[in-house]
């Protein structure tokens, strides 16, 4: 099982959304930027460095939200998603084909990747 954390950053009652690259797995799907768990780190950690390599910019995690377990059927993954603050940066695109930032309604319109459903329903839950 790999234990993946992802980050609902928050700017301006706004949520960033990253588009996956072509190149990645579950291409061109929608999701929260984040990434794996490597060994040694904490989630906070694993979070402040994903996003810093995937989009160049600083967050700080504040609440873990929600923590799901999906079966892709070829891969199994624990999705561990954190509200986190935006700090500073400006993004860069160094992994993912885009990203948007769009309010909780506009999530509907995006294909995000199957493992995110719960987390939207834990997103909705915090954001009322
Ligand atoms: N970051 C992120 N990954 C997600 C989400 N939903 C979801 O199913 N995943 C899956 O979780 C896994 C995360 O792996 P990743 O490829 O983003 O992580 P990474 O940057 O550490 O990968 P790599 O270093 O092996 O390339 C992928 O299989 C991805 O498809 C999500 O909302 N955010």
């Amino acid at each position: 099982m790999i234990q993946v954390v992802c980050a609902i950053i928050q700017k301006d009652n706004k949520i960033l959304i990253a588009q996956r690259s072509e190149k990645m797995n579950l291409p061109l799907k929608w999701e929260f930027p984040g990434g794996k768990l490597e060994a040694g780190e904490n989630e906070k950690e694993a979070l402040i460095r994903e996003i810093k390599e995937e989009l160049n910019i600083e967050i700080s995690p504040s609440q873990r939200i929600s923590s799901h377990i999906h079966d892709y059927v070829t891969f199994k993954i624990n999705l561990i998603a954190y509200l986190c603050e935006y700090i500073s940066g400006e993004i860069q695109l160094l992994e993912h084909k885009d990203f948007r930032y769009i309010t909780f309604e506009e999530l509907k319109n995006y294909n995000l990747a199957d493992a995110d459903i719960p987390v939207i329903t834990e997103l909705q839950r915090h954001l009322k």
